[in-house]
């Protein structure tokens, strides 16, 4: 079977090569991977080896049923082959009631999603999100320090407790502070927001709850919907990773559309979180994300 050479999200090197878009990227076969510096479980095919034309550095693109890593040293296995991908850690930050928090944790507990949430962050330790972390044994984590809440941890020590709890990935829901730029760095591809409006539309500084859905009514937009991205250094500016569209009905009301959103986004975020922690994230060679179908590793959505 010819190697299909997608790059995982987790790839530690954001220099890899990713697909060229349209051609099917060059590969040769291996030599003998005993000789490999990576430390391959035995079960493995290794199709390819993806030459990075700019460091030279070859990196082992192997896969298995359902999943392509292009990995140093992370044993990637499939439960289809009696072997697991490493279970993620994960922390969740929120401002207000916390119902993508929840969907994400009842997912995580019942086991569509391979992680578990270790810790919430919230700039509002009495919002609904954080009662409900306090309700099931999360933790929770007081971030930004302000005069307000001098309690609370600056940039550099949430970095530092999130590094010290192995925290994988950072899924912003409903977060309203701006992410600093030493998380960014620090979590580089690994946080990720949910948005109530199809990116880049209703989107940047203002644009929170119900302020979106308002917007989107007096703008006449007949769709609307939810918005996964990647978050960079500004609001709402990160790599789109995942849409879903509603109809934006013409008696809608901000509240009634908000809820439409709101039920696909808790739908949406799950999907993304169940691909994200099974390293089906996968960049495209013009720098778009995309996620790696489950049921048929050559779809991508
Ligand atoms: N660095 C980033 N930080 C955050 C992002 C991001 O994409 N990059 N996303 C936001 C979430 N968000 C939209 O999805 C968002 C949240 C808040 C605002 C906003 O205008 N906030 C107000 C303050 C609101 C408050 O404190 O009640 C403001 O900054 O004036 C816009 C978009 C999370 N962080
Ligand atoms: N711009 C950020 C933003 O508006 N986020 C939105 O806040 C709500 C949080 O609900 P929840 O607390 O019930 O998950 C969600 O609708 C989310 O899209």
């Amino acid at each position: 079977m010819e190697s299909q050479q997608f790059f995982a999200g987790l790839c530690p090197n954001s220099s890899l090569p990713s697909i060229p878009i349209g051609k099917k990227p060059f590969s040769i076969k291996l030599p003998p991977f005993s000789s490999y510096p990576y430390n391959q479980p035995q079960n493995l095919q290794i199709h390819s080896v993806a030459y990075n034309p700019i460091n030279i550095a070859h990196k082992a693109c192997y896969s298995s049923r359902n999943i392509v890593c292009c990995s140093r040293n992370i044993s990637l296995q499939t439960k289809e082959e009696g072997f697991e991908v490493r279970r993620k850690k994960l922390a969740v930050f929120v401002s207000g009631g916390g119902s993508n928090f929840r969907s994400i944790h009842e997912a995580s507990l019942k086991g569509s999603i391979h992680g578990d949430i270790i810790v919430l962050v919230t700039n509002k330790t009495d919002c609904g999100g954080a009662e409900y972390a306090r309700n099931n044994g999360i933790p929770v984590i007081l971030f930004p320090k302000t005069k307000d809440e001098s309690d609370g941890l600056s940039s550099s020590d949430l970095v530092t407790t999130l590094r010290r709890l192995e925290v994988d990935f950072i899924l912003l829901a409903g977060y309203l502070k701006l992410i600093p730029v030493e998380l960014i760095r620090a979590y580089r591809r690994s946080i990720f927001n949910i948005h109530p409006s199809l990116l880049p539309a209703f989107g940047g500084k203002g644009y929170y709850g119900m302020k979106v859905h308002k917007a989107v009514i007096s703008s006449g937009a007949r769709f609307s919907g939810p918005t996964i991205h990647f978050v960079d250094e500004n609001y709402d500016t990160g790599r789109i990773l995942a849409q879903r569209v509603v109809p934006v009905l013409a008696n809608d009301t901000a509240k009634e559309l908000a809820a439409r959103v709101l039920r696909e986004e808790h739908q949406l975020y799950v999907e993304v979180v169940e691909a994200i922690c099974e390293e089906r994230v996968v960049w495209r060679e013009d720098g778009v994300p995309l996620i790696r179908s489950k049921e048929n590793p050559n779809d991508f959505t």
